[in-house]
């Protein structure tokens, strides 16, 4: 089974006022995908790869500087459990009962004290390239939930109206009332002799929110879980954003749109190469109820919140 790409040009970031009718093609094309796949690439979708590259770029910078520097920015310490610095192994994810060899950072605080500020000369550029990136991320995102309800035949506003603090003023976005995070994550080169048994660079698991924006660099790893029960490769294609939907869409479309299991695996044996990604996990308002919206109780409703916290607690384990 192959990830279908979509032409995401006639609603890309950046196009104004456009008429319900002409997203009837692209309506279409992302309701075959997320009720057979889950997983779609977007081409044409407004965010260019130079503002991927720009902001991987930035990113590295920031993984590669030395420990005690990141240190201040570590999550859980000083900005809440969900926002800062997650260190080299650390954290696993889904069942699976090894740390995954990565490295991440999660912005789900636009605020200057909490962006790295700090850092200074380090990673210079390091906050504002975050929040602006989020803010795109923000803007192609609660784009396509536009066009996911018009494919369902709901109301275009049905899931938009639960996200109106994903972009908060000026400088901000989310905090205190919507949990939406970028996330950066670095997997650096692995050594072979240093690997436990079952350890990867990330367990399975799906993602628990509304839908996911995934940027590869090239380094390969990530694959989904086919409905024939094998794992699929999903490859960096340069120019598009891989999107998926997450539990809480599965939730609201009683089970139409599929939330897909995925992890990212070891490089080959010999393979030295880095890998990394940046990913966007767009989330409703805290205190969204989330009903089925098809009318039925196959879901029983949950506050995003409620929802979120515990599908947090099952996903991710941290030392
Ligand atoms: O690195 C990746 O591409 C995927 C990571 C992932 O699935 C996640 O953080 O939820
Ligand atoms: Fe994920």
């Amino acid at each position: 089974m192959d990830i279908p790409v979509v032409d995401f040009d006639v609603y890309r970031v950046g196009v104004e006022d456009v008429a319900d009718e002409k997203l009837n093609v692209l309506s279409k094309e992302l309701k075959s995908a997320f009720t057979e796949v889950g997983f779609v690439y977007l081409k044409n979708s407004g965010i260019s790869q130079h503002e991927v590259d720009s902001m991987m770029n930035i990113s590295k910078t920031f993984f590669l500087l030395p420990h005690e520097v990141k240190m201040p920015l570590l999550r859980g310490k000083a900005y809440g459990s969900i926002h800062g610095w997650i260190s080299y192994g650390s954290e696993r994810t889904g069942s699976n009962r090894t740390w995954d060899l990565k490295e991440a950072f999660n912005i789900a605080d636009l605020q200057p004290m909490a962006l790295g500020v700090a850092l200074g000369g380090s990673a210079p550029r390091f906050r504002e390239k975050q929040v602006w990136f989020y803010r795109r991320c923000a803007d192609l995102s609660l784009r396509v939930l536009r066009v996911l309800a018009l494919s369902l035949g709901l109301d275009p506003d049905i899931f938009l109206s639960k996200h109106s603090r994903v972009v908060d003023g000026e400088q901000q976005a989310g905090g205190e009332q919507n949990r939406t995070t970028l996330r950066l994550l670095y997997y650096p080169p692995v050594q072979t002799e240093c690997v436990q048994e079952g350890q990867v660079r990330c367990g399975e698991h799906s993602d628990f929110g509304t839908i996911t924006l995934v940027f590869q660099g090239p380094g390969g790893g990530l694959q989904f879980l086919g409905r024939s029960g094998d794992y699929i490769h999903a490859p960096s294609i340069p120019g598009t954003v891989l999107i998926n939907i997450a539990d809480m869409m599965q939730r609201w479309t009683s089970d139409r749109f599929i939330s897909t299991i995925h992890r990212v695996v070891l490089p080959p044996p010999g393979d030295m190469s880095d890998r990394q990604s940046v990913i966007f996990f767009l989330l409703p308002d805290d205190d969204a109820v989330i009903t089925c919206c098809d009318g039925t109780d196959k879901c029983p409703p949950a506050t995003a919140l409620d929802f979120l916290m515990e599908r947090f607690s099952q996903t991710y384990e941290e030392k």
